[in-house]
């Protein structure tokens, strides 16, 4: 890596989960005297680094970045009280009364601005100069066919927003520091850094990565991530590794499991179809097996994660939830709401006018399944309980199990994990009675993005993994592990020095001497 990245070239090292990507990169830094930059998108990630990083390596967010310019020309309209978006929707014109049918669904004023507010977060997030159809977001619920009669509603409106948002001094949208990241990348800055290093590059938004990519000409451009780790398409984010035009370099030693669990992992990348091969360290003993009292849950979804946390209480134990409890009690407040017959602004229920029709689209619709959980944790115990359990968490050092969503877990390590139960195959998923693989066994129908939260969620053990709900994986032979296996061209290197690939010819002006 320091060799290559003393070429001067722009460089793309895809880090394997566990392979200490950190410690790589801040090593490069430190052996570089040039202006750097460290930028990702999320903050905890940013917060970790400057702790480690060297003086001439300041580390930002996107939105911090932009901060120190277009953020304060707007700081007058920072800061204002949350609102709930029909109060905002009032101000840009959608009156009260204002109700529309779009196939199953009755639209409200809420949803819709709600939804016009989306759009607009979705087009902030985007590398794109306007709102644009692509922008208006998917409701939970709607059927993909009237898509384009909620385009119709949202996106005059969605326009009006952003006109709002373009003064410094007043509007009627309340001004959020994703406007302002935006406003900037529209600007097209440059970046005064000779070096830019861009973490967590496979869900990188946009926005930030277009910004990014514009510095090319006067530094050197380095990104850092795991494509198959890629699991914020949904908010937007694109993996921008893959197709990245510098130097391709791997790591695939993992520091943080031995060879079975590499071995596990490299089941699930062949599945992702990474070209990715991760080696364990041989001084580790990782297992794969049940585990009792596992130190993590990971859980596919909040609605998941409740039914974990109850069960785990009854079980006598203390739990903990990455992130507190909040989501889970907004969940379970907003199921209640329905229940008692009124109609709620969670953005996962808000098209569901009473609790019979979301208990149908649950346990009916196979993209409904998700909240199954939710609706037959509310059927069996009510809301009270639920909110109940949320009130009894710990805080993490003070619990004897920590649950979470796999996407909170990312980063994350804990010597025991056990998968939780709404990993299992899903009705979109099961396999296939007629398509079969070449040997003749069924195929199922794996959805990548799924697949790769898997890949995260079984690489965050350090000891023992339960594979536990998604152990329906083994009942496919083509998917079956074999010790020692690295399918693939991928190389598997045994240092992390070895492990980069060859410096490239493309040399950067400012790097040449
Ligand atoms: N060079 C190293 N030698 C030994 N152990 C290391 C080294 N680098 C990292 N580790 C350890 O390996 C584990 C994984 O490291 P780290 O969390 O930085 O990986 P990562 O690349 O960020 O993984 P992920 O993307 O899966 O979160 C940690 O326990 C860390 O302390």
């Amino acid at each position: 890596m320091i060799e290559a990245k003393r070429s001067g070239a722009h460089l793309a090292l895809q880090a394997g989960a566990g392979t200490g990507k950190t410690t790589v990169l801040v090593m490069a830094a430190r052996s570089d005297r040039r202006r750097g930059m460290y930028l990702a998108y999320n903050r905890p990630v940013v917060d970790d680094a400057a702790r480690k990083f060297p003086s001439n390596v300041p580390c930002l967010t996107g939105h911090g970045l932009a901060m120190r310019t277009t953020g304060r020309q707007y700081s007058a309209r920072l800061n204002t009280p949350r609102e709930p978006s029909w109060k905002i929707g009032e101000r840009l014109g959608i009156p009260p009364t204002m109700q529309v049918r779009l196939g199953p669904r009755l639209l409200t004023h809420k949803t819709i601005s709600y939804s016009v507010l989306q759009t607009v977060k979705r087009f902030c997030h985007s590398a794109d100069d306007e709102i644009h159809y692509r922008h208006v977001p998917t409701l939970k619920g709607l059927p993909d066919d009237y898509r384009p009669d909620l385009a119709r509603i949202v996106l005059p409106y969605a326009r009006r927003a952003w006109k709002d948002l373009q003064n410094p001094e007043r509007g009627a949208v309340r001004f959020e520091p994703d406007h302002y990241l935006k406003i900037w990348a529209l600007t097209t800055p440059t970046i005064p850094a000779d070096f830019l290093l861009l973490d967590e590059a496979q869900d990188t938004n946009p926005v930030l990565e277009q910004v990014f990519l514009a510095q090319r000409s006067h530094a050197q451009l380095i990104m850092v991530g795991d494509s198959a780790q890629a699991i914020y398409g949904w908010r937007g984010a694109r993996d921008v590794m893959t197709g990245f035009d510098g130097t391709q370099l791997h790591l695939t030693q993992s520091f943080r499991f031995g060879p079975a669990l590499a071995t596990e992992a490299n089941r699930w990348l062949a599945i992702v179809e990474s070209p990715l091969r991760l080696k364990g360290s041989p001084a580790i003993d990782t297992s794969v097996g049940p585990v009792d009292n596992p130190d993590a849950v990971l859980c596919r979804s909040n609605a998941g994660a409740i039914r974990e946390v109850l069960a785990l209480l009854a079980d006598g134990r203390r739990v903990a939830m990455v992130g507190g409890g909040e989501a889970l009690e907004k969940l379970a407040r907003a199921a209640g709401e329905l229940k008692a017959g009124h109609r709620t602004g969670h953005p996962e229920l808000v098209l569901f006018t009473t609790w019979d029709e979301l208990y149908e689209y649950a346990t009916t619709d196979p993209s409904g399944t998700d909240l199954l959980p939710l609706v037959e944790i509310i059927e069996d115990h009510g809301v009270d309980v639920v909110l109940q359990a949320v009130r009894s968490l710990y805080p993490e050092h003070d619990a004897q199990v920590v649950i979470s969503t796999a996407h909170k877990s990312k980063g994350r390590e804990w010597p025991t994990v056990r998968i939780a139960a709404d990993f299992e195959l899903r009705p979109g998923n099961k396999a296939s009675e007629t398509e079969t693989d070449e040997g003749g066994n069924p195929l199922p129908d794996i959805d990548l993005g799924e697949a790769r939260l898997a890949y995260v969620a079984v690489t965050r053990a350090r000891q023992r993994l339960d594979l536990g709900g998604l152990s329906w994986i083994n009942n496919f032979p083509q998917f079956a592990v074999q010790a020692g296996d690295h399918p693939g061209p991928a190389p598997v290197h045994s240092s992390p020095w070895d492990r980069l690939g060859p410096p490239t010819d493309r040399r950067l002006p400012a790097d040449s001497a």
